[in-house]
């Protein structure tokens, strides 16, 4: 049962459209959530998912702001999040309305250089990243260390090869990175009054004086955006809250502060539909009874003009940890690797680290220097005593099913999951380390010793269980 205190009932009273009743805001409140999910087209087209789950049972509804992104349905003893494809990367189990702030971004236009401003754990970021089709650079920030572990992992499961991730009080990159970015997110820290229906405790200690603190740091940290946003770019400002002075507020704030320069783009063509929540100046206002979703808020702000520096720029930085690859080392890199991957890679993308090499996103060479970046792009392999070794991330990112992938069932495909070494019925001369596949998409790496195949998951990765799939 859902716990709403009687100041933020009183407060919402006040927020309300008109055309919205109190009463059914708070029935909706106490509704569980439709389960949604988004399909990651870096690894598989809707249609082919969706035809694949439904033969186990599933059922899928479309949403209508997402074409990728369905309502879904999954027999009972199934966890979605639980399941083969879901650790193939092949979907992202996400709120419908948090599929509005990246196609509000991305919609009309394919960009090269993209900050997701508080990223983890990662919906939006790999949202984004498959529709940049993984090319351009795409900074994925997030402040709390504790969170950054998710969001590593779902970059990594999704395949996303385009992302740097960086760990930081996103209020650095308006002076640090300076009119850098095509488009930038910004998906607020916020009081998460939208999130009632998915957790019913939410509101339970909800206090007015919070929201006052949360707007600050969403004023900086919009203000920081819009300092780091190109001349002609474009900024998308949103939360998972309802009040006016963690949404509307912040975006008028930001007309103050620069005037002329911020333009605010409608949304009322994002989708059909969108009308019923679009507000006077454009933004979408996601109440939870309007489409049956979680509560969001959604702005479209253009940078019209350049506007001033607020400090001196920052010092370049130095030291820089990576060089590029040497002819010699692309040389040996690709005649290890090519044979299991299949995949030619460009060498101006390659990097080395000590013993490690890296595929860097194109065009990440202009940001050398002048932030620290916790990881960039995917670590491809290493090199080590026996000679080099393809790392589980770089077979996640580069897709492509190679000629001598070995490819199992979908109880073996369980076993990998769950850390197991796959046995074979008949010994074969042994082949060394392979792409693992099912059904046409990678689950890992493994290394073939003849008579069964040596799990190479990591660790990290392995799962007690997994949910069977069977309708
Ligand atoms: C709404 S959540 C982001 C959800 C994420 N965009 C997604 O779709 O998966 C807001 C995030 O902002 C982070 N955050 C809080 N303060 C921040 C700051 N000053 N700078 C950057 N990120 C911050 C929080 O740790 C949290 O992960």
């Amino acid at each position: 049962m859902v716990q709403l205190n009687q100041n933020f009932i009183n407060n919402i009273a006040q927020e309300l459209p008109s055309q919205l009743s109190l009463e059914e805001f708070i029935a909706f409140c106490d509704k569980p959530l439709r389960p949604s999910l988004r399909v990651n087209t870096l690894k598989i087209d809707s249609a082919s998912l969706l035809e694949r789950m439904q033969a186990k049972g599933w059922q899928f509804e479309q949403i209508p702001w997402c074409p990728d992104g369905f309502w879904y349905q999954a027999p009972d003893s199934v966890q979605a999040g639980n399941t083969v494809e879901y650790l193939q990367g092949l979907f992202y189990v996400q709120e419908a309305s948090s599929m509005l702030p990246p196609m509000a971004l991305l919609y009309d236009t394919h960009l090269s250089t993209v900050l997701d401003m508080a990223s983890a754990p990662g919906s939006k970021t790999t949202q984004i990243a498959a529709m940049m089709h993984n090319e351009g650079t795409l900074v994925a920030n997030e402040y709390s260390a504790s969170r950054i572990k998710a969001l590593h992992f779902n970059i990594q499961r999704m395949g996303v090869s385009n992302a740097v991730m960086t760990h930081f009080d996103a209020r650095v990159f308006g002076e640090s990175l300076y009119e850098t970015f095509d488009a930038i997110l910004l998906d607020a820290p916020c009081s998460g009054e939208g999130t009632v229906r998915k957790d019913p405790q939410a509101l339970k200690n909800w206090d007015a004086s919070e929201i006052d603190i949360i707007a600050a740091t969403q004023r900086d940290l919009i203000e920081s955006a819009f300092l780091a946003l190109k001349p002609g770019g474009v900024l998308v400002y949103s939360t998972c809250t309802l009040n006016k002075t963690e949404n509307h507020g912040v975006c008028h704030h930001l007309k103050q502060q620069f005037g002329d320069a911020v333009i605010f783009e409608s949304l009322i063509d994002l989708f059909r539909g969108a009308d019923q929540t679009v507000t006077d100046e454009g933004f979408l206002h996601v109440w939870p009874q309007v489409y049956d979703s979680e509560g969001f808020f959604v702005a479209r702000i253009r940078k019209a003009t350049s506007v001033p520096r607020q400090l001196p720029a920052p010092q370049t930085r130095a030291n820089f940890p990576f060089q590029p690859v040497s002819t010699k080392q692309y040389q040996l890199l690709m005649a290890t690797i090519n044979p299991i991957i299949g995949v030619e890679l460009p060498k101006t993308r390659i990097w080395v680290r000590d013993d490690e090499f890296w595929l860097f996103p194109e065009g990440f060479a202009e940001l050398i220097g002048k932030l620290r970046y916790q990881r960039i792009g995917v670590r491809l392999a290493t090199a080590e005593k026996h000679g080099i070794k393809l790392q589980h991330e770089a077979v996640m990112a580069l897709t492509v099913v190679p000629k001598l992938a070995l490819s199992v069932d979908e109880t073996q495909a369980e076993q990998y999951m769950m850390g197991r070494d796959i046995m074979l019925s008949v010994p074969e001369k042994a082949q060394g380390e392979r792409v693992l596949v099912w059904q046409q998409q990678v689950l890992g790496m493994v290394k073939h010793l003849g008579n069964r195949l040596k799990n190479q998951l990591p660790r990290n990765l392995v799962r007690d269980n997994i949910s069977n799939n069977e309708a």
